[in-house]
């Protein structure tokens, strides 16, 4: 099995955990943090990407390109990468992170529509950046499906193509054998990113390993949209367990978890009924915030609005719909 990169994505998808109101400071820190135990890519932006401090998506504490500038003056060995999904962020912000000094980009599309990124995997090359695809909800799909998309990622310019269990979905053998089949079709690397809602992102990550991932994620104490992702520093302890010489420190993951991350949480990252509802019924973690914040203003039930947006397949960029079932849901009862 092949030792993969590793991305830490708490200051991105753990953005989500704490409705996007990190600071400036706690970016220094957990940035220093990262880049000291030797974590090799570390992604910084809205939940949502770039651009994503908006109404639908919930406003950052502070702004984007603030938060983007602390963590490139406290880096000083890890890349730093930030998310960007077509629609939400646009090419201006992109050029503006380029030019600021990012060295990688995450593009996600909806695992169907990768034709939409083209002319933002182009600029992201013209820019000088490595360009990664994110394939979101890929438990949707089967792996043809995923490995159609994956090419037109890789025919664009794609370093890299992840495979994203965007509602923690999948089972292990779902995640290896979409990995093994772009990792069968493709020339680039490929990816996994996990969610928790299952309890199985460690173990789908191991089983994306399997397979040959090139690249996975983690984010420190597993802070992420919905049930969180594979935590970092578990990731870290089960590599070395594995008998990889990663290179990482774990002592400094664990204390940066237990000190620095767990007392930011303005609750903790456990499996509970909403998100677990939502892993079973394959609905986008990033809706859960929303799903809760509706469910509490209609008086109606966050597992309910959950099990509707499941049956109609919701995908991201349609966080409009939460409050169309929250309505519904409430005039019904
Ligand atoms: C908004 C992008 C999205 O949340 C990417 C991601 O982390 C996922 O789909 O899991
Ligand atoms: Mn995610």
């Amino acid at each position: 099995m092949k030792f993969p990169r590793l991305t830490d994505t708490t200051l991105r998808d753990g953005s989500h955990a704490v409705s996007h109101r990190f600071t400036p400071e706690q970016i220094r820190i957990v940035v220093h943090k990262l880049d000291e135990a030797g974590i090799p890519v570390i992604e910084v932006s809205h939940g949502a990407g770039l651009h994503g401090s908006t109404i639908q998506q919930g406003f950052s504490a502070y702004p984007e390109f603030e938060l983007l500038a602390e963590a490139l003056n406290t880096v000083k060995q890890a890349k730093i990468a930030s998310l960007f999904v077509p629609g939400i962020g646009t090419s201006i912000e992109l050029k503006q992170a380029a030019e600021m000094g990012i060295d990688v980009i995450r593009i996600a599309v909806h695992c169907t529509e990768a034709d939409i990124s083209q002319q933002h995997f182009e600029l992201a090359k013209q820019l000088g950046l490595e360009a990664v695809g994110f394939l979101m909800m890929a438990h949707t799909q089967p792996p043809s499906v995923l490995v159609k998309q994956a090419k037109l990622m890789e025919s664009y310019g794609a370093d890299c193509v992840y495979v994203v269990d965007s509602a923690g979905s999948m089972l292990p053998s779902d995640a290896e054998e979409r990995v093994q089949a772009l990792k069968d079709a493709l020339s680039i690397e490929v990816g996994f990113h996990a969610h928790n809602n299952l309890g199985l992102a460690i173990g789908n990550t191991i089983a994306a390993m399997k397979a040959g991932a090139d690249q996975i994620d983690g984010t420190l104490r597993g802070l992420g949209a919905g049930a969180g992702n594979a935590p970092t520093e578990v990731l870290v302890a089960v590599l070395k367990k594995m008998g990889f010489d990663t290179g990482l420190n774990l002592s400094i993951l664990m204390d940066l978890a237990e000190d620095v991350i767990a007392p930011m949480l303005p609750y903790p990252i456990v499996i509970d009924r909403d998100n677990l509802s939502s892993g079973y019924a394959g609905v986008y973690n990033s809706f859960l915030l929303h799903v809760r914040h509706a469910a509490e203003k209609f008086g109606v039930n966050a597992s309910d609005i959950v099990e509707e947006l499941g049956k109609r397949q919701a995908i991201a960029g349609q966080e409009d719909w939460i409050l169309d079932v929250a309505v519904k849901l409430a005039e019904r009862k």
